[in-house]
């Protein structure tokens, strides 16, 4: 078994929102292993980054991806920070993975009314942000075989693209 499409990028880059439509818009099961990681621990991860420490939370997703990837079949959506795992980027290899790109503007803009993103909550979540773009960019782009800019589009235009992308791979 192996992902139609893994779903990487930063905070409020549309993970879930994208992910979920575009499993739905292909009739397959949508899994976010950010959920994944609060099922297995029985707690939010805020409560795992206050209580535990990023550490923690680190190794409980890279375990959680490892296993996904080999369980799921349908759309797959990595928590933010999944590919700064060496070991998750190895795995990634071969599979269609899809990263959706946020600038530091409207990703702070998307993200910034909600206190459930722990490396996000500090004093200064614009200089956050972009530190985590600098830091990230090179990687997300690593991994992905499908990169798409998200500021100015609409998820169902993002998810109609993708829907158009996947089919046009499938036939090569
Ligand atoms: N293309 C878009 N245009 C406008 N708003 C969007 C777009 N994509 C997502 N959003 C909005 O941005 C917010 C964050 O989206 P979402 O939770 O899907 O991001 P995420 O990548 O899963 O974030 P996280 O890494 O924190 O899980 C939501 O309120 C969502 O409705
Ligand atoms: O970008 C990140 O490092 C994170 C993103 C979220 O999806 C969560 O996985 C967590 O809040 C960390
Ligand atoms: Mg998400």
């Amino acid at each position: 078994m192996s992902p139609v499409a893994v779903v990487v990028g930063p905070p409020g880059a549309g993970k879930t929102t994208i992910g979920e439509g575009l499993a739905a818009a292909l009739g397959v099961a949508f899994r976010d292993t950010d959920a994944d990681v609060e099922a297995t621990a029985g707690k939010s991860i805020a409560d795992i980054f206050t209580q535990d420490g990023e550490a923690v939370f680190r190794a409980a997703e890279t375990a959680a991806v490892a296993t996904a990837l080999v369980e799921h079949d349908g759309v797959l959506a990595l928590g933010g920070g999944a590919v700064l795992a060496e070991s998750t980027r190895a795995l990634l290899a071969g599979h269609t993975v899809v990263f959706l790109n946020v600038g530091m503007a409207e990703g702070v803009r998307r993200t910034g009314l909600s206190t459930a993103r722990p490396l996000l909550a500090g004093v200064n979540p614009r200089a956050r942000f972009k530190e985590l773009l600098d830091q990230r960019l090179p990687i997300y782009r690593e991994v992905a075989t499908i990169e798409v800019a998200t500021d100015h589009a609409e998820p169902e235009q993002i998810i109609d693209g993708l829907v158009a992308n996947l089919a046009g791979a499938a036939q090569d």
